[in-house]
């Protein structure tokens, strides 16, 4: 919808009324029409002025309406009859003018943006390209290079730069549409013909075709095969190269050939989803709506590792006070120096004053004493942490939440050291803590509503999507990523190379291939759990059973590496070789592939050739089958939670929408056949054998991803 009202007697208000983002939807843009017509013909009216209602101008296009029978005005001739109104048109910009909501600013002749406002055309992050005149008006606006890369990243600016780069006229700390008016009324009369954005030539640069060859470059190569950014570099193209009217014919085919293809979906999917997981809900009952959290002044974190530094920074960033504790005095040094300079770091960047003074350093745990919520970040030992939870449920004053970053120990076990087990939650962080969006909140069997409303909502306040899952072993993301990497390890066996699984699974979006990534965060991690869990048994390494643990095969490669003190990156030797230790650029190492060779002479496996599909397959369909199981069991609530999980944290490619989503995408009865048969294949692998909430789906005819919930059903533990 969009009211109508005439202010100063001569500038007719369009306000933009679609709670919560004024997104154009049919009615906003069927209301745009009739205010415009309206005020276009009431005499009175000299100048226009376009705002939306509880200061936010627009969202954009209604993303909602995407996929479904669109009707209503269409937004193209919208932005143009706007722009080519014989009375001047005034954008008054509050909180945001985004995607087809600042396209709809640039069809107005004048812009004045809150200096608070942020304003972008964020598409490309919908799979999109902006498609109501972005791409061909915003280079005439602000140059080609500019625009190129507002429109490929979809970076938000503030007012500050937008007034800067030329977007809008005016920035004011005042009240936007008073200042609007009093513009509006100021232009009445005067020529639009320099304001008429669409009919201004595009400004070239003298090195035009460089320019685009090097943004063609740049954004094929972090792309990773998703296709809009590709698309808004050809559309912005077609800006320099055509007439106004054709580079929009250009623009709307690479609109539509974006729009219907299936990233597009996936990356709408994902928008909605990283929404969706702060709708949390636990089997227990608990809820995001009827838990309320507790506020949190003061946190502290203890141990200063790697993480514990990260997550310093990161609650310090947010403005909590944080009590860091680090019991050895040489670490606590160096976490002193290496904390400040994050912090200058981060601050630098972000244009403030480092936040140095919200950490207070102790070596005492007792400094715990008077925290809201302890993060506990020592090393991955259950033994370590049982005792620093019995400390700290001695230490902390009553009702202190004690929050464990481990990566996939039982919270349970470490609830029961306490004698309040319901404060007790886990806020499992990935590295770099300060740096990574994702936050997997762990809740456990007696995890109190509040402790886990709390963590959630610590987790947003240092600007993290958390997800609320419950507890078993690896939770979400560590418990799917086993059988992935376990079918990475048995392709070794028969026959693959890790430069092969890498580059199928590089090529298909993945941040980086399995192999690049465990020499990346250390082999001996992974190493150190299978120890622990009884595993890594030295004398069955060369054995008969060396490849088999509990009945079930199992391949002691990564095992048989770390022996070797090939720890990856860090020892410069792992799947790969470096030039030195901390090396980043992986080389093909021949020693690893001797290595594999021997391993297989030795046990007797004959080297065949993989495909690529096969590689793709069973690696991510393992996965894909687990995130099943994990669904079964209730460990998350919905596919949306384990997308966002292996989106956010495991470089799982955006534009594929997550496992799940692909999953659906592929159909689940081909993933359902592809398991069947390779289970067949490979009897001894249970983790290929299809879950049976896939078996339910396919036989309730695979509905579509939204209505799996429905079809799983399951009995659970009480909160
Ligand atoms: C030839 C064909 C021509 C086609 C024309 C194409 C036009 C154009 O180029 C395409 C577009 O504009 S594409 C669009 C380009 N625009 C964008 O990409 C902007 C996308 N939006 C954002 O980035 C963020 O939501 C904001 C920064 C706006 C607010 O952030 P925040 O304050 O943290 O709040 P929050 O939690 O994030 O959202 C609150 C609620 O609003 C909901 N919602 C939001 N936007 C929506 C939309 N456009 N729609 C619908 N709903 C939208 C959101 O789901 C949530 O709902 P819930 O039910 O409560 O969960």
């Amino acid at each position: 919808m969009a009211l109508y009202t005439r202010v100063s007697g001569s500038v007719g208000v369009i306000t933009l009324q679609n709670p919560p983002v004024n997104a154009l939807s049919a009615a906003v843009r069927q209301g745009i029409v009739d205010m415009m017509d309206r005020a276009l013909s009431e005499p009175e009216v000299k100048s226009v002025v376009i705002c939306g209602q509880n200061g936010k101008f627009c969202g954009g296009a209604d993303i909602k309406e995407f996929g479904t029978n669109m009707s209503g005005p269409a937004l193209i001739p919208l932005i143009d009859r706007i722009e080519s109104a014989a009375k001047p048109v005034v954008a008054a910009i509050e909180g945001i003018a985004l995607g087809g909501g600042l396209e709809l600013a640039l069809g107005c002749h004048y812009r004045i943006a809150h200096s608070k406002a942020k304003l972008g055309l964020p598409e490309v992050s919908l799979g999109l390209l902006p498609g109501a005149g972005g791409t061909q008006r915003l280079p005439r606006l602000i140059s080609i290079p500019a625009a190129l890369e507002l429109i490929t990243t979809g970076r938000h600016v503030t007012a500050a730069e937008a007034l800067q780069l030329g977007i809008v006229d005016k920035v004011t700390d005042r009240n936007t549409l008073d200042e609007a008016v009093k513009f509006a009324l100021s232009v009445a009369g005067k020529s639009l013909d320099l304001h008429r954005i669409s009919t201004n030539p595009c400004p070239h640069p003298p090195d035009v075709d460089a320019v685009f060859e090097t943004a063609m470059q740049r954004v094929r190569q972090r792309a990773r095969g998703a296709l809009a950014p590709v698309a808004c570099v050809q559309a912005v193209r077609a800006a320099a190269t055509l007439p106004y009217a054709h580079g929009m014919e250009r623009e709307r085919e690479l609109f539509k050939g974006l729009f219907t293809s299936g990233q597009a979906r996936a990356l709408q999917y994902y928008f909605f989803a990283q929404r969706a997981v702060g709708r949390w809900s636990t089997p227990g009952g608990a809820r995001w709506d009827t838990s309320k959290p507790r506020p949190v002044r003061r946190a502290a974190v203890i141990g200063l590792g790697t993480m514990g530094r990260g997550i310093t920074v990161a609650l310090a960033q947010a403005g909590l006070s944080v009590v860091a504790v680090e019991t050895n005095e040489k670490q606590l040094t160096e976490a002193k120096q290496g904390v400040s300079d994050m912090l200058e770091r981060g601050a630098r960047r972000r244009g403030v004053p480092p936040a140095l003074d919200k950490v207070i350093y102790s070596h005492k745990i007792q400094a715990v004493a008077d925290v809201d919520l302890v993060i506990e970040a020592v090393f991955e030992d259950m033994e370590l942490k049982k005792a620093i939870f019995q400390q700290l449920s001695a230490l902390c004053k009553p009702g202190t939440f004690l929050c464990t970053n481990t990566s996939g120990l039982d919270i349970d076990e470490l609830a029961a050291q306490t004698q309040n087990p319901e404060l007790v939650v886990g806020m499992h962080f990935f590295a770099p803590a300060h740096v990574m969006k994702l936050l997997e909140v762990v809740y456990g069997q007696k995890s109190s509503p509040q402790a886990v409303a709390t963590a959630m909502q610590i987790g947003s306040k240092i600007g993290k999507v958390s997800v609320a899952v419950g507890n078993c072993r690896g939770f979400v993301g560590n418990r799917i990523l086993k059988p992935y990497l376990e079918q990475a390890f048995f392709l070794l066996e028969e026959g693959a190379t890790p430069e092969l699984v890498d580059k199928v699974l590089e090529e298909f979006g993945f941040a980086m291939g399995v192999f690049r990534m465990s020499d990346l965060s250390g082999l001996d991690v992974g190493w150190r759990v299978r120890k622990a869990i009884g595993l890594v048994a030295p004398e069955a390494l060369t054995g008969p059973y060396a490849r088999v643990r509990e009945g079930h095969r199992y391949s002691p490669l990564g095992d048989l590496l770390c022996e070797q003190v090939r720890f990856g990156q860090k020892t410069g030797r792992g799947w790969y070789q470096y030039d030195k230790p901390g090396g980043r650029v992986a080389k093909p190492d021949p020693w690893l592939h001797r290595f594999l060779e021997e391993y297989r002479a030795q046990h007797g496996l004959v080297a065949r050739r993989i495909d690529h599909q096969e590689v793709l397959d069973r690696c991510l369909y393992a996965l894909i089958n687990e995130g099943f199981r994990i669904l079964e069991d209730g460990i998350a609530a919905g596919p949306e939670d384990i997308d966002v999980i292996y989106v956010l944290g495991y470089g799982w490619p955006q534009h594929r929408g997550g496992p799940m989503f692909y999953a659906g995408m592929v159909g689940l009865n081909k993933v359902l056949e592809r398991l069947e048969h390779y289970h067949q294949v490979h009897p001894d692998v249970p983790n290929l054998q299809p879950c049976s909430l896939l078996r339910k789906l396919v036989a309730s005819g695979s509905p579509p991803i939204n209505k799996w919930r429905e079809v799983i059903k399951k009995p659970h533990s009480q909160l």
